[in-house]
């Protein structure tokens, strides 16, 4: 048994709606969007933004296409007010963004919102009350009709005040705050009573925002909240059904897309989860989620780091690295099985056809990501990722099993030394193991020549450290130089050979062969060798003399 005590704490009791719909609804187009960075986000920051920083925001806001953004609580503060007056003096919102302000609904507050927004084209004002019973009957002290009237002369003093300000378009958005707490029938008598108090219409809808102020319960729970609601809610055809999740039992992404599924119209939220508390439902990762079911989100996050960079700087917080779609380790593999899947997924891809590549549930680039990180290689990493970096960092194709000899090589080293090691690093084993595999006998030169059907070869090379020209014929270069070896006393056979072109080109631009042989000795095991070069026959040669210095035979040859 645990010991903390979670007898204090009772379940969220159903809704009891029997016939909900929404599991088998399918989400099929973007909701409407608003960021709340400004407001719900900026609010919940040790040191909220100063106004350059909000309107860098506001900037990048506008930029990746939200159309409706909450910028302020203007009757709290100075800067809140400055700001929400400097946007539009300084006329900074585009023609098709509204800018949106939240007030309690308390006279004072309504009217010093209302002269912010002087000059502005349109505006959504957002005015919330609390009406769960704990705010009811602890914060407030009133009874549910008092909540009712409270939130209806809200509504008519911002009527009265919009009609005062012919030249702004005022929309009415109401939140019943920690919606998710008060009891159904309740919610829905005081929206109910908005949409009439503000004689909403299809012409003139009104936004009900109905949050998980806090996350309390499972959100198969939410949905049938949001079900209900939207199945009963008066002049549902004058109303815009809102969710404004919050994330305090890790769910508010799963809240928003059910919620969605259950009817709603709209979502409010901030980048990567910013918020009070666990934070807002994140519009980042909702975006992107539809994106990865095939529905355009209608947000532009194809430089998501770009993004990234100015959360980071305006607000202050870190991205944690697994960040959904975001995080530095998003898109890496650092375990043996996912990387092999990857590159063969990677392989099997075709341009322009449905994304397929396991372990990888948007396509990197979509969001501005390289595939440079998407394969690290650690003790945990297998032969299918050194291979990828091989091919991709190094452009060697090498064949399976050498593949699998190599990874011995590579998980030697991460065992001893341990952490990550890089392309680079794996290039310096390969070429310590391979290109460079000891010096007993080393490659210098070599001349071709026909001897009737036969292939004939002067093969110069070091042995213990002296030049020799050893001779030899074959059926081919490869034959030809093995029984030149063979004349000095070096006895191996050749088990396969292949041989690769290298993309990209050398250095200096011209195309390189990659030969590899593996090659057995008697007493010796097998093993293989690997040759670099611009010549096709002097890669396979340096490849032959790789896999006799590896097998350990090169010193005992015998010149005369
Ligand atoms: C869930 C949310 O995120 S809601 C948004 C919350 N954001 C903020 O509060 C940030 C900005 N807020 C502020 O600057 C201030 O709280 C102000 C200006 C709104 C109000 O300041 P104050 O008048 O000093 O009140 P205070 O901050 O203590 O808030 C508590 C008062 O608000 C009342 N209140 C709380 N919510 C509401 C509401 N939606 N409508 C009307 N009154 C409300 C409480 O009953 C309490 O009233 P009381 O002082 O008569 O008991
Ligand atoms: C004002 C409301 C919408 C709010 O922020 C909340 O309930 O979380």
């Amino acid at each position: 048994m645990s010991q903390q005590k979670s007898s204090k704490y009772t379940a969220f009791p159903p809704v009891g709606l029997t016939d909900r719909q929404w599991p088998s609804r399918v989400i099929t187009q973007a909701p409407m969007w608003m960021s709340t960075d400004l407001r719900d986000g900026n609010q919940a920051l040790f040191e909220p933004m100063n106004a350059d920083k909000k309107m860098q925001m506001f900037k990048t806001l506008c930029q990746i296409g939200f159309k409706q953004i909450e910028i302020a609580f203007p009757s709290a503060s100075e800067t809140e007010f400055g700001f929400v007056r400097r946007v539009i003096e300084e006329k900074h919102i585009p023609d098709d963004v509204t800018i949106e302000v939240l007030t309690q609904a308390r006279e004072h507050l309504i009217r010093r919102t209302f002269e912010s927004l002087k000059g502005a084209k349109q505006a959504i004002v957002h005015v919330y009350n609390a009406t769960c019973p704990t705010f009811r009957d602890f914060v407030f002290g009133m009874s549910k009709a008092e909540v009712v009237n409270m939130a209806v002369d809200a509504v008519k003093l911002i009527k009265t005040l919009a009609a005062q300000m012919p030249e702004t378009k005022i929309t009415l958005e109401y939140s019943p705050e920690l919606f998710t707490a008060t009891e159904l029938d309740f919610a829905k008598e005081v929206c109910d009573a908005v949409t009439a108090a503000w004689g909403a219409t299809p012409d003139n809808k009104v936004i009900l925002n109905l949050p998980t102020t806090v996350e309390i319960a499972t959100p198969n729970i939410y949905a049938d909240q949001i079900e209900w609601m939207h199945r009963n809610l008066e002049r549902r055809d004058s109303v815009i059904i809102s969710l404004h999740p919050h994330n305090d039992r890790g769910t508010a992404v799963a809240a928003a897309e059910l919620g969605l599924m259950a009817g709603a119209d709209r979502v409010e939220g901030c980048l990567f989860g910013n918020g009070e508390r666990t934070g807002n439902v994140d519009l980042v990762t909702l975006a992107l989620n539809m994106h990865t079911q095939g529905v355009d989100p209608q947000l532009d996050f194809s430089d998501i780091n770009a993004v990234a960079r100015t959360f980071e700087h305006c607000t202050q917080l870190p991205i944690h690295p697994r960040h959904p779609y975001v995080g530095d380790l998003v898109f890496t593999a650092f375990s043996g099985s996912h990387q092999d899947a990857i590159k063969k997924g990677f392989a099997a891809q075709k341009a322009d056809e449905t994304w397929s590549v396991p372990y990888l549930p948007i396509d990197p680039a979509d969001v501005g990501r390289s595939y440079d990180s998407v394969i690290r290689v650690n003790s945990q990493s297998g032969k299918g990722g050194i291979a990828y970096l091989m091919e991709t960092e190094h452009g060697v194709v090498m064949p399976r099993r050498l593949q699998v000899e190599f990874s011995g090589v590579v998980q030697k080293h991460t065992d001893t030394h341990g952490g990550e090691v890089s392309a680079n690093d794996i290039w310096q084993l390969f070429a310590r193991t391979y290109l460079d595999a000891g010096d007993s006998i080393r490659y210098r030169e070599h001349h071709l020549f026909e001897h009737g059907t036969q292939q004939g070869i002067r093969l110069t090379v070091d042995i213990g450290g002296t030049t020799h020209v050893l001779s030899g014929e074959g059926n081919g270069p490869i034959n030809a130089a093995m029984h030149a070896l063979a004349s000095a006393g070096i006895q191996a056979q050749v088990r396969s050979y292949e041989e690769r072109s290298m993309v990209p080109m050398g250095e200096d631009g011209n195309a390189r062969a990659c030969a590899f042989i593996e090659m057995a000795a008697s007493g010796r095991g097998e093993c293989y060798g690997a040759g670099i070069d611009g010549n096709i026959v002097t890669a396979s040669i340096k490849a032959l003399i790789s896999g006799i210095n590896r097998l350990g035979i090169g010193t005992l040859a015998v010149v005369a």
